[in-house]
């Protein structure tokens, strides 16, 4: 079968509230250059072929284009503007989306993803139509009850990344469905047509900066990387 063109959505079109700055975190630098430029380059360095589309806040734009140009990035990338919830940016950057083809969706603010997981997520989903990335808990983990909390066998658990890849035909009926508060992840919402997701093993470094000390994390993460070459 002829291989199907890959796109990749980089939602960026959040505020950042959890991380307390004035900027919106996926601007913010780490090792020099904004958060999302690192993520973009992730992509390039998988597969320079990719389509990459950005969802970023509609009022920050222009933002962006300066931000590229100081830092003179230029790896060829479309804009979109986002919604006002991470279900309306994936929507808005599906759009962008021509006929079949495989689509991951990454969140713009997951700038360490490693290019083997990028690949076994887009395999995965080559295969069975959709695929989310995923590690093991490291803690216990308890669930909260009407009497307080019990202990669940951390084993029957797995913590959801990103990418998610899907075959754009899935992810476009998926998305046309109404928003729903249990739609945490694009998983979340192809599962509730009653398509099967397949797990792909992801990685710790693959963090996603949403609080202050994640940026110290970012930085180590970020150095070590740049000693690897
Ligand atoms: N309306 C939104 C909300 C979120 N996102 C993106 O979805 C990813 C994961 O969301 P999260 O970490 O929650 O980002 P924010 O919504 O920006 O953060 P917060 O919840 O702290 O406000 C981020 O890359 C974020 O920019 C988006 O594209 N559009
Ligand atoms: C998509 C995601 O990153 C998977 O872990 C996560 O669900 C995003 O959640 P957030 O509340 O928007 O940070």
């Amino acid at each position: 079968m002829a291989q199907l063109p890959e796109y990749a959505i980089i939602v960026a079109g959040g505020s950042g509230s959890r991380m307390q700055q004035a900027l919106p975190k996926q601007f913010a630098e780490v090792a020099g250059k904004p958060i999302l430029m690192h993520t973009i380059e992730r992509f390039h360095r998988y597969n320079p072929e990719v389509r990459l589309i950005v969802v970023l806040p509609q009022l920050q734009l222009t933002v962006w284009r300066a931000l590229c140009q100081k830092h003179g990035f230029n790896l060829s990338h479309r804009t979109v503007a986002g919604g006002a919830t991470r279900f309306g940016s994936v929507k808005n950057g599906l759009k962008e989306v021509q006929g079949e083809a495989l689509v991951a969706v990454h969140d713009g603010v997951r700038p360490f993803v490693e290019t083997g997981t990028i690949k076994a997520a887009f395999g995965a989903a080559a295969l069975y139509g959709s695929a989310v990335v995923a590690v093991s808990p490291k803690d216990s983990i308890r669930e909260l009850t009407q009497e307080g909390s019990r202990a669940v066998p951390r084993a029957n658990y797995r913590l959801v990344q990103t990418p998610q890849c899907f075959r754009a035909s899935i992810l476009r009926r998926a998305y046309e469905q109404p928003e729903q508060e249990c739609f945490t992840d694009d998983a979340s919402v192809v599962e509730q047509l009653g398509e099967k997701v397949a797990l792909v093993e992801g990685s710790y470094r693959n963090i996603k900066i949403t609080t202050p000390e994640d940026l110290v994390l970012a930085e180590a993460f970020a150095r070590e990387m740049s000693n690897q070459g």
